[in-house]
């Protein structure tokens, strides 16, 4: 298996479902089924914070939202831990800037998909120096699904880091609804990263399909 290419990579970011069991009152599962069908086109498994599964739960859950994405061809990363991607053969791991060092992971992990988070264009070069395939810039509006997340950035990080020649394939991140994305393609990123406005919709597939119009219509500007 050879290192996904850069315009493989920017398609699979158009819209970017993250989630764990802690973010839904729903399964998982049923929640990730509809969101699949909705047109989600790459899945982050995130299972962390309170209530999160542990061990051979977690595993267990990871392995069968696995076969879901496998069924609908959405590739699938791991958030965090290293390990379990490789337990179970996920297609990538997602790691920040507090988590194991990327060029250690890249190590690890040989061609599978490596994204890692940049705030800046410092973190961003070194991530590209790591070997990350993508980052995740964000949060670029205010967000309450992540407990320890940074003060929200805007729409114009995204554009300062393309100004500054950061040509990596982007996923923005952070309070991002069907309302503002398209604002987030147009400043330079390549696609959508959401938790709630899927996870906690009442119908998950409208909310990925209509996310999907949406980056579709920016980038065919
Ligand atoms: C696509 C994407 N972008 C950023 C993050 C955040 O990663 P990190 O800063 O390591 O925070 P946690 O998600 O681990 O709490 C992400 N997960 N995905
Ligand atoms: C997991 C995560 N990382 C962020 C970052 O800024 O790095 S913001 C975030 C949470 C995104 O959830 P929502 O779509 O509900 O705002
Ligand atoms: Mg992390």
């Amino acid at each position: 298996m050879a290192r996904i290419a850069r315009e493989e990579m920017k398609k699979r970011l158009a819209v970017y479902f993250i989630m764990g069991s802690q973010n839904s009152e729903r399964p998982a599962v049923d929640v990730l089924k509809e969101a699949l069908d909705g047109g989600v086109t790459l899945f982050q498994f995130r299972e962390k914070g309170a209530g999160a599964l542990q061990g051979a739960e977690k595993e267990a859950l990871a392995r069968q939202l696995q076969r879901l994405c496998r069924a609908h061809g959405v590739p699938l990363i791991v958030n965090d831990d290293v390990e379990l991607a490789i337990a179970i053969d996920a297609d990538g791991v997602h790691v920040g800037q507090d988590d194991e060092d990327a060029r250690r992971v890249r190590e690890k992990i040989g061609d599978k998909i490596l994204g890692v988070s940049a705030h800046n264009v410092e973190e961003a070069r070194a991530a590209i120096e790591a070997g990350a395939d993508y980052i995740g810039v964000g949060p670029i509006y205010p967000t309450r699904s992540k407990e320890d997340a940074n003060e929200a950035q805007g729409p114009e990080i995204l554009r300062s880091l393309r100004e500054q020649g950061i040509a990596i394939p982007i996923v923005a991140i952070g309070g991002i609804t069907v309302d503002n994305a398209q604002a987030v393609i147009e400043a330079g990123a390549d696609g959508v990263s959401v938790i709630s406005a899927i996870a906690s919709a009442s119908e998950p597939k409208a909310v990925a399909a209509a996310l999907a119009a949406a980056v579709q219509a920016a980038r065919s500007r």
